[in-house]
């Protein structure tokens, strides 16, 4: 679960949004909508430890993340956050099976279930037996697939993506928003930055970054 409260961010004199305050629970897929420039990724990017809110508190699991140092900060990213991001953030030398091993954390990789989960993965985004396509020759389409299947791999309990259907066709979206709902009836939360109706209408709540105090959330 994720408790937003009083969220404040500046950049110098511009205040781009003030006191937001909200809740998504374990199991639940957020939509955060709002205006191109209206503070979507910055909102993200301030849950996912990558940006600073000026003001107010983040809690994760009843814990204010906005005060962990540095340590916590990067256990937090690496047991507990799931990104999918504009530019995926792949590996673009590296195969898509070197790209999921990286998501992998090494106790499971030790019980030897390696190779079935990716399997499985892949087969879920699409991409069965692609394991050693070289990601640069992906189409945009594909790589933003295989960063779904790292995700899924992964197993966080937090996941914040961007866009994450910006590249892709109605087919592949719909697939995407089935896997993070899959994520979700496995207790995963999940926040989406969107300007598509398809995936807002698909999350079990709508924040409205860009609208005024008494009508943001719907
Ligand atoms: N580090 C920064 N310094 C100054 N301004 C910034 C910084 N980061 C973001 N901004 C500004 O904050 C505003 C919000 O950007 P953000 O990317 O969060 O919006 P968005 O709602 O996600 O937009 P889009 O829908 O176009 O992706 C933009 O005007 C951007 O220029």
């Amino acid at each position: 679960m994720i408790e937003v409260e009083r969220l404040s961010k500046s950049f110098g004199e511009r205040m781009l949004w003030r006191d937001i305050t909200l809740t998504v629970g374990r199991g639940e897929m957020l939509a955060l909508t709002g205006p191109s420039g209206s503070g979507k990724s910055t909102l993200l990017n301030c849950l996912g430890l990558l940006d600073r809110p000026s003001s107010g508190v983040i809690r994760h699991e009843g814990k204010d993340i906005t005060r962990f140092g540095k340590r916590e900060a990067r256990l937090f990213r690496r047991d507990t956050l799931g990104y999918l991001f504009q530019g995926y953030a792949l590996i673009e030398n590296a195969t898509i099976e070197e790209n999921l091993e990286v998501a992998v954390k090494p106790r499971r990789a030790l019980r030897g279930k390696v190779d079935a989960s990716f399997t499985e993965a892949l087969q879920r985004v699409g991409l069965a037996g692609r394991h050693r396509d070289t990601v640069h020759r992906l189409s945009g389409g594909e790589q933003q697939r295989v960063a779904l299947a790292r995700l899924i791999v992964q197993q966080p309990k937090l996941v914040l993506a961007d866009e994450p259907t910006a590249a892709l066709d109605r087919d592949n979206t719909v697939m995407v928003l089935e896997s993070l709902r899959d994520m979700t009836r496995a207790g995963c939360t999940v926040v989406i930055a969107t300007h598509d109706d398809t995936v807002r209408d698909a999350c079990d709540n709508v924040f409205d970054v860009g609208a005024p105090l008494e009508a943001k959330l719907s």
